[in-house]
């Protein structure tokens, strides 16, 4: 069962395409890593899907209703993002007593517990926290919501990699116990993916690829050898990523589908696995140019 249905979702900002003619399906209870490159449209997407912005064209569901101001939305989505719009003068306490009071599932147990465990003080107020510590305490805030759908905008932002850890571990064990349904977007894909069950890429406001993260880990495979035969070899297949790594030497990326492994073996080409974090970036490259090309 889908609880997320966009059809054609297209958002402008100004002249701005941020999601264009955009098609996802997220099935109930799964964890989708939102996976793009800055300005690629994540934040957009997770923000209509809120029900905080309208689409410019195009149709959503979230829940089976149109999510734009849908108190059943509200009250069953969480967006939670590193700018949390809380009120500034509720104090850290305040502000989970009003958690608990708005979402029909909120865990008191688990907030008090994780608040304790990152040693947050009650009467803190949210404006006073550090970059870390705010993502720290939306992220407490997000997971005791126990919301039907949860959507977390780069969650991690300025934790350091300790608190990124807990973090993940937190969701994971929170998620086993409690199945539901999760997007997270973030920059730190090779971080996330234990807890991914599916990979949503977008690229320029398109969904580029939307599949199981077994899917992506053995999507594309490594080709190094000797440059003349590497490029000859790979020019009639889709190739995601080339560079010279050495003195005649060049490694390329390609998809893995139809490949004769054994064949480039034989030619002396190193064949090598591609994760799913490096997939996602070569998927998500610049069409032309990189920054070497900077300093040329
Ligand atoms: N309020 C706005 N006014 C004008 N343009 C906007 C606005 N919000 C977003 N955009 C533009 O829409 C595009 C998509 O932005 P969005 O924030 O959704 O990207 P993102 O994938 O979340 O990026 P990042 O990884 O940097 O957070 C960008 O080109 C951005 O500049």
């Amino acid at each position: 069962m889908n609880v997320v249905e966009c059809e054609k979702v297209t958002k402008k900002q100004g002249s701005v395409v941020a999601l264009n003619e955009l098609n996802i399906q997220i099935k109930k209870n799964t964890i989708t890593g939102l996976i793009g490159r800055n300005g690629a449209g994540k934040t957009t997407l997770l923000k209509i899907l809120a029900g905080l912005w309208r689409p410019t064209s195009g149709h959503v569901e979230v829940l089976n209703v149109n999510p734009f101001n849908s108190l059943t939305v509200s009250a069953n989505v969480a967006y939670i993002d590193d700018s949390m719009d809380f009120p500034n003068t509720l104090t850290l306490s305040e502000i989970l007593q009003a958690g608990k009071r708005f979402y029909g599932n909120w865990d008191s147990q688990l907030a008090e517990r994780l608040f304790e465990y990152f040693s947050f003080h009650p009467d803190q107020l949210h404006t006073h926290l550090s970059k870390g510590k705010a993502s720290t305490f939306n992220m407490i805030f997000g997971l005791a919501a126990r919301c039907e759908i949860t959507l977390f905008d780069e969650p991690t932002n300025g934790m350091d990699a300790s608190v990124r850890k807990d973090f993940n571990r937190a969701l994971l064990k929170d998620y086993l116990a409690h199945p539901r349904t999760m997007i997270i977007s973030s920059h730190h894909l090779e971080e996330l993916e234990e807890l991914l069950e599916d990979i949503l890429v977008i690229k320029n406001g398109k969904a580029l690829l939307h599949e199981p993260i077994d899917v992506i880990r053995n999507y594309a495979i490594g080709l190094t050898g000797r440059s003349e035969l590497v490029r000859q070899w790979v020019t009639d297949k889709q190739v995601l990523y080339t560079e010279e790594v050495g003195a005649n030497t060049c490694y390329a990326v390609v998809k893995r589908e139809g490949i004769p492994l054994e064949k480039a073996k034989q030619l002396g080409m190193k064949v090598t696995p591609v994760s799913a974090s490096d997939v996602c970036v070569y998927l998500t490259n610049r069409t032309t140019g990189g920054i070497d090309d900077v300093f040329k």
